[in-house]
């Protein structure tokens, strides 16, 4: 696993480390890292360096500085290096002196710019970082566009440029990079933006000891390889955990399918369903023990309910019923409407372990979702006194307690219909084999995006649509992935 942390509390830590060190020795630091990695770059692309065309865009400020000390290690092994100054007047003094030294080209008209942008083997976007206010103005816009347009691969300096370091909300115009390096943290828009970001490269500049406890964890295929329940010589069909899947409805029996399969397909041991899609989930997976309610279910360690639920009286009794067995309950889809509508199911939910799986509408009906996804899950969660997993490209799972992960999904794959309904099947089999809510779903998570990726054979190529029953069906060879990491 990996921290993450805020603008804010990056520049205080950096704050001491300029302190101690000599004038410009941080920004020569980071400007070294960006020059490594666009050499290698313009090797890997190009087949070569000297004579390869390089555009830094330089910004008013410390960003722009880092671009323009980069352009002169560029210019030291032969790169021909164009500076494009958007403030030509606030350019870094240091940095664009040192360019000049090394005979760097520079300009400061956008059309001179954008010409060459059309040419360049490799862009820099140095245009602003962490202290970046709103979406790019026109001038920066204009340039990124060109390289867009001239399919010209962009390296981002810290971050890409038009997108909030924050919130990674971007503006429609923001830089698109194709790699991003970044200096002493990762900071959110890395996790929350990250196919804006490409692949990032972290630089130490030696913040380590300043940094406070990260605020977002991102977890990594061997810290959930070490969770994932894995059945010992002495277990048996009990000893793991049974979940309770509570789902499904004549007008949507697919949504308890999928649920109840992941369910079966996650963990070893076993799988309860309680609901009027016995019938289908019987014939899907024979290996589901399936009644027609809560309350003929027999015991379990966990319940899975909402999907396909509904979110009449009858849904209602059935969550209610759930929330009272005093066990983890993974609360999905209408279980999440149901608990925005009744004030009652709120404060039962707060008396046992919940982790609800809202996708952003669903999310509104509990809380206030704002640009800042991040926040606004850590509010909820403390405010609901409930576990919250956040759907979206990059998954958020905020625990009552302040803790939180963010889970970049490697594709948008998942964007299917029924695919929450399969995260939920999982959880719930995590949550049943005693991990805790956030665990559960940063665990689930993982592994979900991770199914969609090889359901649609993304590892190995371009990929293709892939629905929810396939990305259940990807659930097994996922696990086994992430196990490898061991
Ligand atoms: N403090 C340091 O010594 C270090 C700072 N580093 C770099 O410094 C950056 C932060 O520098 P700054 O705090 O100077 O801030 P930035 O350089 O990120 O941006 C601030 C400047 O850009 C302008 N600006 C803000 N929003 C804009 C927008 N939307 N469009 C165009 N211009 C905009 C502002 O007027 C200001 O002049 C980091 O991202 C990193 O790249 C690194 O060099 C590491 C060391
Ligand atoms: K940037």
């Amino acid at each position: 696993m990996y921290g993450v942390w805020t603008p804010e509390q990056v520049r205080a830590a950096e704050e001491p480390v300029l302190a101690r060190t000599p004038e410009g020795a941080l920004m020569r630091r980071a400007a070294r890292g960006v020059a490594q990695v666009a050499l290698a770059e313009l090797e890997r692309r190009t087949g070569g360096i000297a004579g390869r065309r390089v555009v830094v865009l330089a910004g008013a400020g410390n960003n722009g500085g880092d671009g323009l000390w980069a352009g002169y290690e560029l210019r030291r092994r032969g790169v021909a290096v164009t500076a494009v100054l958007l403030s030509p007047d606030k350019a870094h003094p240091a940095g664009l002196a040192a360019l000049g030294r090394q005979k760097g080209r520079v300009v400061t008209a956008v059309e001179h710019g954008v010409s060459a942008v059309d040419r360049a083997d490799l862009v820099l976007d140095a245009i602003v970082g962490t202290g970046a206010r709103g979406g790019l103005r026109p001038g920066a816009a204009t340039l990124a566009a060109a390289a867009a347009t001239a399919r010209v691969p962009v390296l981002a300096v810290d971050t890409p440029s038009g997108v909030d370091p924050l919130t990674g909300v971007a503006a429609d115009e923001a830089v698109r990079a194709a790699r991003t390096v970044t200096f002493g943290a990762r900071k959110p828009v890395h996790v929350l933006a990250a196919p804006r970001c490409g692949p990032v490269t972290l630089v130490d500049i030696g913040l380590g000891p300043e940094l406070p406890p990260a605020p977002i964890t991102v977890l990594e295929d061997a810290d959930v390889a070490a969770r994932w329940p894995v059945p010992g010589p002495f277990d048996d069909k009990y000893t793991q955990g049974v979940v309770g899947i509570a789902a499904g409805s004549r007008t949507y029996p697919g949504a308890a399918v999928l649920a109840s399969g992941a369910a079966a397909l996650a963990t070893s041991g076993m799988v309860r369903y309680a609901g009027s899609a016995a019938d289908e989930v019987r014939a899907a997976w024979p290996e589901i023990v399936a009644t027609d309610t809560v309350g003929e279910a027999g015991r379990v360690q966990a319940w899975v309910v909402g999907p396909g639920l509904g979110t009449d009286d009858a849904g209602a009794q059935t969550l209610a019923d759930v929330l009272d067995a005093g066990l983890p309950v993974l609360a999905d889809a209408d279980a999440v409407t149901l608990l925005g509508q009744h004030a009652e199911l709120r404060e039962r939910a707060r008396e046992t372990p919940v982790l609800v799986t809202p996708h952003a509408g669903e999310f509104g009906r509990i809380a206030e979702l704002t640009d800042d996804r991040v926040d606004s899950a850590r509010r909820a969660a403390a405010d609901l006194g409930l576990t919250v997993l956040l759907k979206g490209n990059a998954t958020i799972v905020a625990a009552p307690d302040g803790r939180v992960l963010v889970h970049p999904a490697g594709s948008a794959w998942l964007a299917t219909a029924g695919s929450g309904d399969v995260l939920s099947g999982v959880a719930g089999a995590l949550l049943a084999a005693g991990l805790d809510p956030w665990w559960a779903g940063g665990c689930a998570a993982l592994v979900h995006a991770r199914a969609a990726e090889i359901g649609a054979g993304a590892q190995e190529g371009p990929g293709s649509p892939v629905p929810a029953s396939h990305v259940q069906r990807a659930l097994p060879a996922a696990i086994r992935q992430v196990r490898e990491a061991r």
